[in-house]
């Protein structure tokens, strides 16, 4: 039977790559599935639609009668737009999103058939859903977990082949109150920093109430033609490939970067496109990225919250339109070695009420300080948690990606920017302890006038630092295309707020002091650049210089997820989680452990696959060819020649049948090293062991198959090559 490599290589040429048919305008779909904006109004009551308005602002809590009437709003928009069912959509601990679907269809005990949705069923539902990770937080005998409604994230339409769904966007607690997902955490680091930071812009801005922090999300992916992806189970399974031998032209022509978008490809992102307009995430940017066959889309940045639910909400739907296109999707970060794997980079930042972005250089010397204490605060947030910012990043695909191929290091650092550098150490400098008024006035005006050169197209743009400042915003480049922006974005705002909490207090403690205000503040400001000066680097962060300064300087640079999770469960981290909110000690010991778990799941995983491909694809394919070498050297033996006219074969011969015995016997020892692993019963050290004692078994594995791959008959060789991932489609 021909290898399923073949046939997909044959369907290639068939494969049909004409534009969907869709809708000039994008504003004519824009938002259109989405309870939100002009349709709330439309739909809801006065009273109800001020009362929802309210709740979403200050996250008061909904009345009874508002919840009924709001539901009752919601559902006939949704059965005018032919929705037949409804779910609480959530994010659980597994990086996906769930939905468990009931019908607005109820039987009265009379017999009648109706149609409802009640105030109860938009706000609280109990799914069970007890075999989601709960890391200890759930025994299954009372496996109760709740979804609870969110209502600043807005209701949505998912339409999939015949059906639509009411989408509610909820969180997920367990029945004692701990959450048991991504979204509970970050409403409450986003509760912490508002309140933080309105007290801080308060110094500045008396008419400033509320600060939302906001997140502009860059989604890297590589396409892969369907059939060939099905050809090869590692891509199945793993969603990386775990063998491969590099293709003779990679990325270094650098002509793939940019370049114009293949058809095919084009087809599937229009279609994804459209699909996100109506549910009102606001795409923007489409292009090629720089591997082969690797490109990326972003959108408007939005307010966190929302940002994340739709980011949750676009993996979902490219892996779902990529089939309509006999396309499949790869979101994992590193799915081919030697290449450039992908990124989620998140652009955050901080909006105050009164439209002002506190992280843009101000027009006047008294904006400017706003924005020079936000500035600086990050960057001291940064210094200060480094560990717990590696932590939210870990995770056993982006292990292959830090530091490999054009992906920031494991090394948390900060990239200011040239002119940002200087105005730093313009203060450090010149506040001192005599430091008065004159000298606080004259800084300002020194430094806005350093400031308003600093330009968004001025700003130098370092690519390989894992946060960069990028003229307004923070870049967060070191999450991993496959993550929950969640992650990055519970931990980052909760820093913040931490430590613009604690800025404050230095400030009053010193203005009680007698101090002026804006001495307090720059005084303050020269210390935290002092303290976290370290944490600074506006060089090659890719380089081997680095690693040896950042060791230097006593920066982390922790390689793997077991280790770098470790920061999760410090004193340390539960003062500042419990101090502000966001987690209690048990929830914190929860996520460690599910996360633990994760580790080893996948790892395990792929080293089954592993041992599945070698034993019964790998190996075969070329103790086949080795065959056919042995009956040509002993057909040429038998005919009278000499050693010397089989002497290419036989060095053949000899290879191959080394790598076979290497990958044979490599294969039989992880496995009994697995069954060593498997037997520990500490999360922990298990996932130490997977890192540490199993994993390096898939390097070697790898090297003799991807030597075997190179010296066997290419028509005997069962898995879609790079070359063929990578260039066909
Ligand atoms: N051009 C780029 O920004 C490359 C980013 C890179 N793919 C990453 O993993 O982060």
């Amino acid at each position: 039977m021909q290898s399923l490599r073949f046939t997909a290589l044959e369907g290639l040429a068939g494969v049909d790559t004409t534009l969907p048919e869709h809708n000039g305008k994008i504003t004519e779909v824009f938002g259109s599935n989405v309870f939100a904006g002009r349709i709330v109004r439309e739909y809801l009551s006065d009273e109800a639609y001020k009362s929802l308005m309210n709740s979403i602002k200050n996250g008061t809590k909904l009345e009874r009668k508002m919840a009924e009437q709001i539901a009752s709003g919601m559902k006939a928009w949704a059965m005018k737009k032919g929705v037949t069912h409804y779910t609480h959509w959530f994010q659980p601990l597994t990086g996906t999103t769930a939905e468990k679907h009931d019908s607005f269809f109820t039987l009265k005990g009379d017999g009648t058939a109706l149609e409802t949705f009640d105030g109860d069923a938009l706000v609280q539902q109990e799914p069970d859903a007890s075999s989601f990770p709960n890391g200890g937080l759930r025994a299954t005998f009372e496996a109760r977990g709740y979804t609870a409604w969110d209502p600043s994230s807005p209701a949505f339409i998912l339409e999939q082949g015949y059906g639509k769904t009411l989408c509610i966007p909820t969180i997920f607690v367990s029945y004692t109150g701990e959450s048991l997902d991504y979204k509970a955490p970050l409403l409450k680091a986003l509760v912490a920093i508002d309140k933080a930071a309105v007290d801080v812009c308060n110094y500045f801005d008396k008419n400033i109430t509320k600060v939302t922090p906001t997140l502009g999300w860059e989604q890297e992916y590589f396409l892969v033609d369907e059939n060939l992806a099905n050809a090869r189970p590692d891509l199945l399974m793993t969603g990386r490939t775990v063998v491969g031998h590099a293709p003779s032209k990679g990325q270094q022509l650098e002509d793939h970067y940019f370049g114009s978008i293949p058809e095919r490809i084009y087809a599937y992102m229009r279609d994804f496109e459209e699909e996100s307009y109506k549910l009102g995430i606001p795409l923007r940017t489409r292009h090629n990225e720089v591997a082969p066959s690797q490109f990326e889309c972003a959108p408007i940045f939005e307010e966190v919250n929302i940002a994340v639910d739709h980011n949750s909400l676009l993996m979902d739907i490219m892996n779902k339109v990529a089939k309509r296109h006999k396309l499949k999707v790869l979101l994992h970060e590193k799915p081919f070695a030697g290449i450039n794997g992908s990124g989620k980079h998140n652009n955050w930042s901080m909006a105050t009420d009164t439209g002002v972005n506190l992280l843009a250089p101000g027009k006047t010397p008294k904006t400017n300080l706003m924005f020079l204490t936000f500035f600086v605060n990050t960057i001291k947030a940064v210094h200060d948690y480094a560990d717990l910012l590696r932590a939210a990043i870990a995770s056993a695909s982006n292990d292959f990606r830090l530091g490999a191929n054009e992906a920031p290091p494991a090394i948390i650092s900060v990239f200011s920017g040239k002119y940002l550098y200087e105005v730093l150490q313009e203060v450090k400098s010149r506040v001192s302890n005599k430091f008065d008024e004159q000298d606080e006035a004259i800084l300002k005006l020194d430094l806005h006038r350093h400031i308003p050169e600093l330009m968004l197209d001025n700003t130098d743009r370092n690519r390989t630092s894992p946060f960069a400042f990028t003229g307004n915003k923070f870049e967060f480049r070191a999450v991993g295309s496959t993550a929950n922006c969640a992650s990055a974005m519970t931990v980052l705002n909760t820093i913040v707020a931490k430590t613009l909490t604690d800025f404050k207090v230095e400030v009053d403690g010193l203005i009680e002091k007698g101090e002026k205000k804006e001495i307090a503040i720059m005084q303050t400001l020269r210390k935290y650049i002092v303290d976290s000066e370290k944490i600074l680097f506006e060089g090659d962060g890719y380089s081997d210089e680095w690693e040896k300064e950042a060791e230097k300087r006593g920066l982390q640079n922790i390689k793997t997820t077991p280790k770098a999770l470790d920061a999760m469960v410090t004193p340390k981290a539960a003062q500042l989680y419990t101090e502000t909110g966001v987690y209690t000690e048990k929830e914190l010991h929860a996520r460690h452990e599910i996360l633990l778990e994760d580790y080893v799941k996948k790892v395990q995983i792929e080293a089954r696959v592993i041992g599945d491909l070698a034993t019964n694809t790998i190996l075969p394919s070329a103790i086949s060819y080795l065959n056919e070498l042995i009956s040509n050297i002993r057909g040429l033996k038998e005919i009278g020649l000499g050693d010397a006219s089989y002497k290419a074969q036989t060095q053949i011969a000899a290879k191959i049948s080394e790598h076979i015995n290497v990958i044979s016997e490599n294969v039989q020892a992880m496995i009994e090293q697995r069954k060593v692993t498997n037997k520990l019963t500490d999360s922990r050290q298990k996932a130490i062991d997977y890192c540490e004692k199993i994993k390096p078994y898939f390097d070697v594995i790898r090297y003799h198959s991807d030597k075997l791959e190179f010296l066997v008959d290419d028509k005997k060789w069962a898995l879609p090559k790079y070359r063929e991932l990578l260039f066909l489609r």
